[in-house]
C-alpha cells in the first residue's frame, strides 16, 4: 500500500535520525495495512498522519550540582503524544542513551499499549540522558528536584501523569513528587508508582513483571499448555525482571537467568530471588556480586557472549521474557531460541526484539506477546493507582492483582480475536496494533480535528 510507505518516508524526512522511532512506527504501520484497506474512514480523516505526530513535545535544560560542587547539565524530555483516550500517561526514563528518538518511540508505543488496557489513558513518555549509575543519594535527589522544577508546569493529575521506567523507581518518584507538591502547592495523583505510605497502589511495583507472566500464561493456556515445571530465561535485573521471576516461581516455572548491561547470570537451580532483590533493590550492586553468595551459578560478562548474540537467549528454555531494554534480542537470538525449542516469548521490555526477530517469531507461529500487549500491566496498574487516588481509597493486594490478571486476559483476547478477524489468528503483533490503533483512531474521529 503506497500510502503507508509515503507516511513512513515523510517521518524519515521530518524527524531525522530517530532510528528507534522509525522502527516502532514501521512495525505499527505495516500491521495497519489490512485495516486501512477495509475502512477508508481512517484514511479520509488522515489518522495515520496525525497519530505519528506528538500533540506536544517538551525539551528542557536540567541544571544541577554534583557532590563536588560542580554544575552539571542534562537534557529533559516529555512527549505528550496522544490524549484521545485520557490524560497523557507513561513513564520517565533516566539513562545516558535517552534522546529524542528513544523518547518518541516509547511515547508512540505507549499510545497503543494504553488503549489496549481498556482504561482511560492517553500516551506520553519522558526522561533524561542523566546517568543515575554511581550517583549518591543526594545527587539523585538534586537531579530529580531540578528535573521537576521545569516539568511541574506541564503535568497534572488530569492532564499528564508520569511514572517510572529505566532508572526511575520508587525513590526517584518520591523526590519528584516532593518537588511537584512544593511548586504546584497541590497534593494530587500527579505521578504513579508512589510509595504505599503516601498514595501508591499495592501491586504497582510488581505489576509489569507479573503482567508479562500472566500474558504468557493466557497465550499458552489457549494452546493447552502451562508454565509449570518449565525452564524460562529472563533478561535484565531491574523492576520488571525481578517481578517476572517472582511470578514465574508462583506458577511453578524455573527462571534460570537474569542479566545487566555488563553480563548475565545462569543459575541452573533457579535464580535465588531473595538474593537478587537484596542485591538490586537494597544494596544496588552489580550482578557480579550474585555468584559470591551462589557459587554454583555462572556469571558471563558481555564480552564472552557468543558472537552477535545476547548470552541470555543461548540458554535452552521453554519460554523467554526479554525485560531489559530495546533491541536486546536480534535475529541470531531469535534463531537460537527457536532452535532450542522455545515456544513462548512474552516481552516485559519495550521493543526488546528487532524487526527481524519479530518476524522470525511470527513466522514460527510460537506464542509471541509483543511488549505493547505483554507489558501493559504496569501502566494499567498505574491507572488503577489513579482511580484509587481520585476516590481517596485504597484496594487490597488481592483486589488489584485480580484486576491486573483480568486486564491481561482481556488484552490477550482482544489481540487474538482482532488477529483472527484479519486472517492471522496467531499474529498478536497484528492483533495488538490494530486493536490499539482502532480504539484511539475512532476516538480521534469522534472528537473532531483538534
Ligand atoms: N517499570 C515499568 O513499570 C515498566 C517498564 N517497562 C520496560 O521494561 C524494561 C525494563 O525497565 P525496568 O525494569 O523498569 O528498569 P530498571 O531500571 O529497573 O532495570 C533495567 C534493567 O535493564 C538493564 N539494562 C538497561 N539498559 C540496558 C542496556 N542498554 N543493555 C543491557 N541491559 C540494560 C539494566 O542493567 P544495568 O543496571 O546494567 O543498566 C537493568 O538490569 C524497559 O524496556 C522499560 O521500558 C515496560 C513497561 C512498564
Ligand atoms: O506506569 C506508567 O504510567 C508507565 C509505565 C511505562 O512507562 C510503560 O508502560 O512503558
Amino acid at each position: 500500500m503506497p500510502y503507508v510507505k509515503d507516511v513512513f518516508e515523510y517521518l524519515k524526512r521530518s524527524s531525522p535520525s530517530q532510528t528507534e522511532f522509525y522502527q516502532a512506527a514501521e512495525e505499527v504501520l505495516e500491521s495497519l495495512r489490512p485495516l486501512m484497506e477495509k475502512y477508508p474512514k481512517y484514511r479520509e480523516h488522515k489518522i495515520i498522519e496525525r497519530i505519528v505526530e506528538p500533540e506536544r513535545q517538551i525539551l528542557f535544560r536540567v541544571n544541577w550540582v554534583d557532590d563536588n560542587g560542580e554544575i552539571q547539565v542534562n537534557k529533559g524530555y516529555r512527549i505528550e503524544f496522544n490524549s484521545a483516550l485520557g490524560p497523557y500517561k507513561g513513564g520517565l526514563r533516566f539513562h545516558p542513551s535517552v534522546n529524542a528518538g528513544v523518547i518518541k518511540f516509547l511515547g508512540f508505543e505507549q499510545i497503543f499499549k494504553n488503549a489496549l488496557t481498556g482504561l482511560q489513558i492517553g500516551g506520553g513518555k519522558g526522561g533524561s540522558d542523566f546517568n543515575p549509575k554511581g550517583k549518591s543519594n543526594n545527587e539523585i535527589m538534586r537531579f530529580c528536584q531540578a528535573f521537576m522544577s521545569e516539568l511541574y508546569r506541564h503535568i497534572g493529575a488530569n492532564t499528564d501523569v508520569p511514572a517510572g521506567d529505566i532508572g526511575v523507581g520508587g525513590r526517584e518518584i518520591g523526590y519528584m513528587f516532593g518537588m511537584y507538591k512544593k511548586l504546584a502547592n497541590r497534593y494530587e495523583g500527579v505521578l504513579t508508582g508512589k510509595s504505599l505510605k503516601w498514595g501508591g497502589s499495592l501491586v504497582r511495583t510488581e505489576a509489569t513483571g507479573y503482567g508479562a507472566v500472566y500474558f504468557a500464561k493466557y497465550m499458552l493456556e489457549d494452546r493447552g499448555e502451562t508454565l509449570e515445571g518449565k525452564r524460562c530465561v529472563v533478561s535484565g535485573s531491574g523492576n520488571v525482571s525481578i517481578y517476572t521471576i517472582e511470578k514465574l516461581y508462583h506458577l511453578g516455572a524455573i527462571p534460570v537467568t537474569c542479566s545487566d548491561s555488563n553480563g548475565m547470570i545462569y543459575d541452573e537451580d533457579g535464580i535465588d530471588l531473595e538474593l537478587l532483590k537484596d542485591l538490586k533493590e537494597v544494596r544496588r550492586e552489580r550482578l557480579t556480586e550474585y555468584v559470591k553468595s551462589r557459587p554454583n551459578a555462572k556469571y558471563t560478562p558481555v564480552e564472552e557472549y557468543p558472537e552477535g548474540c545476547n548470552g541470555v537467549y543461548s540458554i535452552p528454555c521453554y519460554a523467554a521474557f526479554p525485560s531489559a531494554t530495546q533491541n536486546e534480542l536480534n535475529l541470531n537470538d531469535a534463531k537460537n531460541l527457536l532452535a532450542n525449542g522455545c515456544v513462548c516469548v512474552s516481552e516485559g521490555a519495550n521493543m526488546p526484539s528487532t524487526l527481524e526477530a519479530v518476524h522470525a517469531f511470527i513466522d514460527a507461529k510460537i506464542c509471541y506477546g509483543p511488549g505493547k500487549a505483554a507489558n501493559a500491566g504496569g501502566v494499567a496498574t498505574s491507572q488503577l493507582e489513579m482511580q484509587q487516588n481520585a476516590s481517596m481509597s485504597s484496594w487490597t493486594f488481592e483486589e488489584v492483582d485480580a484486576k491486573l490478571a483480568q486486564i491481561m486476559k482481556d488484552i490477550f483476547v482482544n489481540a487474538s480475536t482482532t488477529a483472527a478477524e484479519f486472517g492471522e489468528p496467531t499474529n498478536l503483533v497484528l492483533g495488538a496494533n490494530i486493536a490499539g490503533f482502532r480504539k484511539v483512531a475512532d476516538a480521534m474521529i469522534e472528537q473532531g480535528l483538534v
